[in-house]
């Protein structure tokens, strides 16, 4: 069984970050992982480690841009399109990864995972090749910040989430950047109590009233229609990330091992070599 992880999520989210360090630590515990870039306007210093597949390889946003006259929206729209005509290219490149992990960085534009059709069409593809799938979903703790942003992220994730359709977990990045403060900052977190509420999206933080909140009370009811949206279809929660802590990222590869049913498919190894007195 082979398997790949893909890392979606809004510009500057810490996807790229991400997938070094998972790699990193897959490498630490003996196991294998393999970077995939899927952004064909990535640049090489945005990457800690060489990628086993490039999409730039077959296409880069640079080659739509210069060749054919696209602008950077219309060039990676033609990209994907390109790529989704040469998947032969993409099985020869995906080869055989047995029993290890293929991370594919993905690029940050949300349209890509929220409007077009290319990554559920990707998806099927993986899925023909007999690669299980997951998708990983960063949000930076940067959106907890403003709680009016915060939850326009978590409508985004949601929508990626419907739209693709694969086993999913939705990660609270940066998270190294968020200390709870003893005086009441902008965002209010005081307390893991607070960050909790962020983390598994409450939705009555939307019709709280702040000192600091700037709404126009004519958006009221629209906010509490949201928040009643996710009340009703809680979706979304947040696992934490932060890269400063080792157990973290362990804690991340174990929910993204159990969504993928990571080796569910593998034979016991038979103690044949061993000897009685092994056992003893
Ligand atoms: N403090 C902190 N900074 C981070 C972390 N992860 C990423 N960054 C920083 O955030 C910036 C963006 O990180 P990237 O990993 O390039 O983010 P990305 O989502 O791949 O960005 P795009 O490919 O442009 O969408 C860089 O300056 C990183 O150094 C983190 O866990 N903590």
């Amino acid at each position: 069984m082979r398997y790949a992880i893909f890392v979606c999520g809004p510009a500057g989210a810490g996807k790229s970050t991400f997938c070094t360090s998972l790699i990193t630590h897959l490498q630490t515990i003996k196991r294998n992982g393999h970077l995939f870039n899927l952004d064909p306007a990535a640049k090489d210093e945005s990457f800690g480690i060489e990628p086993s597949i490039d999409i730039r390889n077959l296409i880069s946003l640079d080659d739509a841009m210069t060749e054919l006259g696209y602008g950077p929206n219309g060039g990676l729209v033609y990209c994907f399109e390109y790529l989704m005509q040469n998947l032969d290219w993409l099985d020869e490149e995906v080869g055989d990864y047995d029993s290890d992990y293929i991370i594919v960085d993905c690029p940050g534009q949300i349209e890509i995972y929220t409007h077009h059709n290319f990554l559920p069409s990707l998806l099927r593809h993986f899925q023909v090749l007999g690669i299980r799938t997951c998708a990983a979903y960063l949000l930076e703790s940067q959106f907890m910040e403003d709680r009016y942003k915060y939850f326009s992220g978590v409508l985004s994730a949601m929508s990626s989430m419907v739209n693709l359709e694969i086993p999913w977990i939705n990660i609270m990045s940066k998270m190294d950047l968020i200390t709870p403060s003893t005086t009441k900052g902008r965002n209010g977190l005081r307390s893991k109590k607070d960050i909790a509420r962020y983390l598994d999206p409450d939705p009555y933080l939307l019709s709280e009233n702040t000192p600091t909140s700037r709404t126009n009370p004519k958006f009221h009811s629209l906010n509490q229609a949201i928040a009643q949206l996710i009340e009703d279809h809680p979706l979304v929660s947040f696992l934490p990330l932060d890269l400063t802590d080792t157990d973290s990222l362990a804690a991340i590869l174990s929910h993204i091992d159990y969504s993928i049913q990571y080796g569910e498919d593998e034979e016991p190894i038979e103690p044949k070599d061993m000897d009685e007195g092994d056992f003893e």
